[in-house]
């Protein structure tokens, strides 16, 4: 049986008369990656934030571990082992990538302790800063500065940002924007490898990458889940086709 690391429960987002999120359930399972794709405005980027804390739901909860983390800051979250990347950077833009990993790192101390806990701490940071700029792949580019870095590089330099921070769940939100096709095929290789220990929600368009990638796949249509389940099983779902996969194919 699959480990949840993270679950929601009937989650509701209203803004004004509009549902944005409506009544979501759904489970985070380490070492795998649950995607959700759903047409604009369904509702992806709402449940991100309700999940990460960047807003506070109308209804329903969020538990994390054993921990029930609803209302909880985005800070507070983070430190209880949630990492997400933001499609807009938080890249420092005139600063290495070590030195971006390396600050990320640093975040996680908590505030009031960070003075305290500062000298004691720099050989852990460094360490775990080393270990996000391995597994990101990305130590040949350790002193290049990041405004430098082509735009695949910089996605990556969030995701290592993210895992400096150590989370066990991973949120990513269209990590493949922007990217070509030797860009895109570096992110799905790195996702994959980040599967294992970690518990990862996807948001992504590029449906090859989520057909790629997915061990579970979450439909969403205008805030409401329509399907859930394996990709062969959503793929096969006559009302995802006829709401949503249907409909991008007609389109190209
Ligand atoms: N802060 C807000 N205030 C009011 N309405 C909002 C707010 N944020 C999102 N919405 C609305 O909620 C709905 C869901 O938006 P959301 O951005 O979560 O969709 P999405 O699935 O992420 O779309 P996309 O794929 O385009 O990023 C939309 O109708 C949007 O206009």
């Amino acid at each position: 049986m699959a480990e949840v690391l993270l679950s929601a429960r009937q989650l509701t987002k209203r803004f004004g008369g509009l549902a944005a999120v409506n009544d979501v359930t759904l489970d985070l399972w380490r070492d795998r990656i649950h995607a959700v794709i759903g047409p604009n405005g369904a509702g992806k980027s709402t449940l991100t934030n309700l999940l990460s804390g960047d807003l506070r739901p109308t209804a329903g909860q969020v538990q994390l571990g054993s921990r029930d983390v609803t209302g909880w800051s985005p800070e507070k979250i983070s430190r209880a082992g949630l990492g997400r990347s933001y499609q807009k950077t938080n890249i420092f833009l005139p600063f290495t990538v070590w030195e971006n990993v390396r600050l990320a790192a640093q975040s996680r101390l908590p505030q009031a302790a960070r003075w305290l806990r500062l000298a004691a701490s720099v050989g852990e940071v460094n360490t775990r800063a080393e270990r996000a700029l391995e597994l990101a792949g990305l130590q040949p580019r350790r002193e290049a500065i990041a405004g430098t870095i082509s735009h695949g590089e910089q996605r990556q330099l969030e995701i290592a940002m993210t895992l400096a921070t150590q989370p066990q769940v991973l949120l990513l939100d269209e990590p493949l924007a922007g990217m070509g096709t030797v860009e895109a095929e570096r992110m799905v290789e790195l996702l994959l490898r980040l599967k294992k220990d970690h518990a990862m929600l996807l948001v992504e368009h590029d449906m090859d990458a989520v057909f790629a990638l997915a061990d579970h796949l979450t439909v969403m249509v205008n805030g409401q889940v329509i399907a859930s389940g394996t990709p062969q099983e959503v793929r096969a779902d006559a009302g995802v086709q006829s709401a949503y996969l249907g409909e991008e194919e007609a389109h190209g």
